[in-house]
């Protein structure tokens, strides 16, 4: 097939495409066929049939499937066909001579039952075009057709829905007994293609070859064009130059004496004219040869850009001939003398045509500006909302995001409560920038950063208290307090943030769950010795509180400088800044802090905290009594669990008053296993690492790695010890917030090489700890264990009875210990198996024991089984209804 209009889109590939494909159709046109063979039956008696325009030969499969064998097919398409059994093609043009003596010479003397027609021209211009032309290749195939149709024979035809449309059925009528119109269900709707089946050829002797010339059959139609201006053929259709698509073919040849293609129009008949339009359209030039003519080319409306469109005419656009048709009303309205003298109405009928055009176009285009313009405003109006919005949603889900993690904690923070500035908790509480300048706004002074992040007074609204006020800010005491202050509420936010990861945690919730159970039953009892000064009760019910907090009171003045000294690190921030914080601030101090004191201050408070009996119980048994430090873990151990609580600096400072010249306070350690291992600086942490490694045994790939290394002998200890020192270990923590620290413990750390083999041990050793059976399985092995056991000297104890009597000769005694050991090693009473005995076949209605069964039996019934369900069934139901 040649180019072919193509249907594009997902429509193309309907269910006609697809069947096509799957029954091996060319072109999904053979529906058409398929159809209208069923509804006319064409193709079942024909023993001749002639395609024209059959490429690529859909319908030519058709015919070779439906009609009967040894039946003659003709193929003729401009294009080639491939071969199809049985099928004779030519690639011919079917309007030419040529086309018809192919045809002749295949069929001879044989006449055709049926002639087929799909053509499409392969124009693909504008559909009336196209429409055109398809009409005039049906009256070319329907001359083909009545030459080679028997009587009585069938013509299929496509023809599109146009004006030609009722002049060819004219046609087809005058030439079949039958003609009838369908659109097959496979033709798509949007198509606007039809067709015609003509039947029952008449075959007369004599056809009128005005019937098959194009010229006579559309000639009604090309009058209806018609021009009232002279020299201007009804052919002229293309006059219309605002209509081009609309060009017709010349038909009707030259007028009369006029037989030059090129033609000059001489200007008054544009501007004097009753139809300007089609004189543009049929000529080449204008001409001004007048003196009258030449009059007009002096006006000013006649501009440089008209007369350069009056030369050439076909070179011009719409544009173009807009601009002369106004050309010509401007000289019609003003300048035209001829036109007042003539009392022309310029806006008179004869023209409206062409002024209306020109007006309509002329408003739609300010309609169009207005109407982009407004377009573009309502564009612009829904894009900012849009942004709003958008805008809005995300402060509002930032908002969100922050209230969860516990960033925001609206009303809670003293800044906030004095800075609407800070919008309620809607802008990030981590913006130190904004915080200090909201800050400042309160004590109505501006104040901006400086290279270094300091902060610079730019100006002061209120005169009054500007020394004052200035004073305050950049003392050094002040810039300190307030940073500490915002970095002590950073670290709380972080700390409540922290807490509640750590809720969410499983594995927290059972540390949490064990230290519970440990505390439990490391509690200490009610606290003997009362006469403590602080009135304050609140972690008073637990013994291991109280004495807490006596040690804090003993350390205050004597272990405090002590450990200052003695462990400087340890206890970094003496710093003046914490002494100074505001008391809503000094409820939130520095985790890390707090970690370092109590560290240091317990290694002195262990002798003031008593062991608890279960704990020296423990400690007691003879496996710990090489290991050193012992009494320091267990106390530190028992100190720390029994005081999670968080002891502010105001209430250590209440209890002794000596204490709040001191520069740090005690804190209770917040028990962590890891934090005892890993973290703590105190001199247990070896023996505590030991401790957890003979428990647990190496638990990370790293440590399995190292130790293999070593046993190996792949790294010496002093290796490892070198390696203990890198890039990191030197690294200050120093007032670094907790926050940061967690953070960089994540990362950055050294990266120990992890070994296949490391893992493969910790693979095995997670293997075998998942293997062992669950506590309750182990029980009742153990119970069954023990019960044979005591079965056993049970069955003993009766042999030694047996032996002991005299009364039994020594046969009778082996008979019978041999029968008590034998019941003490089986495993106790089996329950006897009970036959289940169904009572069909032999055993139907069988009463008493059935034959050839031995032991227990139960006799049971097919039927009981589906009886007792069906019941049980109605039962559910009734008790639903009810
Ligand atoms: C829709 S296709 C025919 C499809 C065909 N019925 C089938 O089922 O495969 C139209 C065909 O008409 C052919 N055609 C158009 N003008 C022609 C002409 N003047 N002579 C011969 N074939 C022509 C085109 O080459 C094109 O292949």
């Amino acid at each position: 097939m040649g180019k072919v209009q193509k249907k594009t889109g997902k429509g193309r590939l309907d269910k006609y495409y697809k069947l096509a494909k799957e029954q091996g159709y060319r072109a999904r046109s053979a529906f058409k066929l398929i159809q209208l063979n069923k509804k006319y039956s064409i193709l079942e008696n024909a023993r001749c049939t002639i395609d024209l325009c059959a490429a690529p030969g859909g319908w030519l499969q058709v015919a070779s499937k439906y009609m009967p064998p040894n039946s003659i097919i003709v193929g003729v398409d401009l294009v080639p066909i491939k071969p199809i059994p049985r099928v004779v093609t030519f690639a011919a043009d079917i309007t030419t001579p040529q086309c018809r003596n192919l045809i002749r010479g295949e069929l001879k003397d044989w006449k055709a039952d049926v002639v087929l027609h799909d053509g499409a021209p392969n124009v693909g211009t504008a559909w009336i075009q196209d429409a055109y032309s398809q009409s005039e290749l049906v009256l070319m195939s329907l001359k083909l057709a009545v030459e080679f149709l028997t009587k009585g024979g069938t013509f299929v035809t496509k023809v599109f829905r146009s004006v030609d449309y009722n002049n060819l059925i004219w046609v087809f009528n005058q030439l079949f007994g039958k003609v009838e119109a369908t659109k097959p269900p496979s033709s798509r709707n949007v198509s606007a293609e039809i067709f015609v089946v003509c039947r029952d050829f008449l075959a007369p002797k004599h056809i009128d070859p005005k019937f098959l010339d194009p010229k006579h059959v559309f000639k009604d139609l090309a009058s209806t064009i018609s021009s009232s201006t002279p020299g201007i053929t009804a052919g002229d259709a293309q006059s219309n130059v605002f209509h081009p698509e609309k060009k017709r073919r010349h038909r009707d040849g030259y007028a009369d004496g006029d037989y030059t293609l090129f033609k000059s129009i001489p200007a008054s008949q544009f501007i004097l004219g009753d139809d300007p339009i089609s004189v543009l359209g049929s000529g080449n030039k204008i001409s001004f040869s007048t003196e009258e003519e030449k009059g007009w080319l002096a006006l000013s409306a006649t501009t440089d850009e008209v007369k350069a469109n009056c030369e050439d005419l076909k070179v011009l656009g719409k544009g173009d001939f807009k601009t002369l048709m106004k050309w010509r009303l401007a000289l019609r309205e003003e300048a035209c003398p001829i036109c007042s003298q003539l009392g022309l109405d310029v806006k008179a009928k004869d023209t409206e045509d062409a002024t209306e055009h020109v007006e309509v176009v002329e408003v739609v285009d300010e309609e169009q500006e207005i109407s982009a313009e407004l377009e573009r405003l309502n564009a612009e109006a829904a894009a900012r909302a849009k942004r709003e919005r958008r805008r809005a949603n995300e402060l509002k889900t930032r908002t969100i995001q922050r209230m969860q993690l516990q960033m925001t904690a609206p009303l809670d923070i003293g800044l906030e409560q004095h800075d609407a500035a800070l919008g309620l908790g809607q802008d990030d509480v981590f913006d130190l920038y904004q915080a200090r300048q909201s800050q400042r706004k309160d004590q109505n002074a501006v104040y901006t950063l400086d290279a270094d992040g300091d902060d610079i007074l730019v100006e002061s609204d209120a005169e009054e208290d500007e020394n004052a006020e200035e004073e305050a800010l950049d003392s050094e005491e002040e810039k300190e307090r307030r940073l500490a202050g915002l970095e002590a509420e950073l670290d709380g936010l972080y700390d409540a943030y922290q807490g509640r990861l750590r809720e969410r945690d499983a594995k927290y919730k059972v540390k949490e769950a064990r230290k519970k159970n440990a505390e439990r039953d490391e509690w200490g009892g009610v606290k003997e010795d009362s006469d403590m000064e602080d009135g304050d009760d609140s972690g008073s019910e637990d013994g291991g509180w109280d004495k807490v907090q006596e040690n804090k009171i003993d350390d205050g003045d004597s272990s405090s400088g002590e450990s200052d000294e003695s462990d400087e690190e340890s206890v970094p921030t003496t710093s003046k800044a914490l002494k100074r914080r505001r008391p809503d601030q000094e409820q939130v101090s520095d985790k890390k802090e707090k970690r370092q004191r109590v560290v240091s201050t317990v290694a002195d408070a262990h002798s003031n905290v008593s062991t608890s009996a279960a704990a020296k119980l423990w400690f007691s048994q003879g496996i710990f009594a090489d290991v050193d430090g012992l009494e320091n873990l267990s106390e530190s151990a028992s100190s720390t669990e029994e005081t999670d609580e968080e002891v502010t600096e105001s209430e250590v400072e209440d209890q002794d008053p000596d204490s709040s010249d001191d520069d740090f306070e005690t804190v209770p350690l917040e028990k962590d296993a890891d934090e005892d291992l890993w973290d703590g600086e105190n001199g247990d942490q070896d023996s505590a690492v030991k401790a957890h490694i003979q428990k647990h045994g190496l638990t990370t790939a790293e440590a399995v790695t190292l130790a293999q290394q070593l046993i190996n002998r792949e790294k010496t200890k002093t290796q490892l010890i070198n390696d203990g020192f890198n890039r990191y270990s030197l690294n200050s923590k120093e007032d670094l917030p907790s926050w940061f620290l967690d953070d960089e413990a994540k990362n950055y750390k050294v990266n120990i090489p992890v070994t296949k083999e490391a893992m493969a041990a910790l693979r095995a050793k997670q293997r075998a700890l998942d293997a062992r059976p669950i506590k309750k399985v182990a029980e009742a092995k153990a119970r069954k264990k023990f019960k044979a056991a005591q079965r056993l000297e049970k069955a003993m104890k009766k042999a030694e009875g047996v032996n002991a009597t005299t009364d039994m000769s020594e046969r009778e005694k082996a008979q019978q210990i041999e029968k008590l050991m034998r019941k003490g090693a089986s495993a106790g009473k089996k329950a006897k198996e009970v036959k289940l005995v169904v009572a069909k076949g032999a055993h139907k209605g069988v009463k008493g024991r059935p034959k050839g069964v031995k032991g227990r039996y139960t006799m049971v019934d097919s039927r009981m089984k589906k009886e007792v369900r069906a019941k049980k069934r109605r039962e559910k139901a009734t008790r639903k209804r009810h």
